[in-house]
């Protein structure tokens, strides 16, 4: 990726409708949101977590060197039996015994059961990207879709807790957009 699709996520995103709006730009924490609209059982489903290395978007902001391995948790936000986002989190190896040291035990909680309980965890500005088929989250978000879209929203923030981050990413499936508003 070159420097210009490093950079390529924004401070907002471009022209939404209102519906989709309240979902990417929602600064709560994203599993409350859809248990509230989600007639039938929110489920966390962990598909990766592993020491791995990270997109090539995530090097700068995580301070990370090329092949440098890291925490990658990947999970799929499930609404009865349709997932509705596809979500990915990155901690630095160094930090894996420190702050975020309870993600090893978190298996199909939500991480954001730990994100939103406290209060000293820090969260800087949500960035948006529309994504395609280039970027490596968007091909592991629609491996379970029968319908390939052509793009789909993503957002990311860091947490911060005692100086060290986590990078949450969530990216947006079609499906979302049918739960109640
Ligand atoms: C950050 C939150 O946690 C959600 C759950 C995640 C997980 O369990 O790995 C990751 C990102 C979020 O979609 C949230 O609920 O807002």
């Amino acid at each position: 990726m070159n420097a210009a699709e490093l950079s390529a996520w924004y401070p907002a995103p471009p022209s939404l409708s209102p519906r989709a709006r309240g979902w990417l730009q929602n600064r709560g924490s994203l599993t409350q949101l859809i248990q509230q609209r989600c007639r039938g059982e929110f489920r966390v489903k962990p598909v990766f977590q592993s020491l791995a290395t990270v997109c090539g978007d995530e090097l700068a902001l995580m301070n990370l060197r090329q092949n440098e391995l890291a925490l990658v948790r990947e999970v799929y936000l499930y609404c009865g039996d349709t997932p509705v986002v596809f979500a990915h989190s990155v901690v630095a190896r160094k930090d894996l015994r420190g702050a975020w040291r309870s993600l090893n035990g978190l298996g199909n909680r939500s991480l954001g059961t730990v994100l939103f309980t406290n209060p000293v965890v820090k969260r800087t500005p949500l960035r948006f990207r529309k994504l395609n088929s280039a970027h490596p989250l968007f091909r592991r978000a629609c491996q379970n879709l029968q319908a390939k879209p052509l793009g789909l929203w993503a957002r990311r923030s860091l947490f911060s807790l005692r100086g060290q981050s986590i990078l949450v990413t969530e990216v947006f499936l079609p499906s979302i957009l049918e739960l109640s508003s």
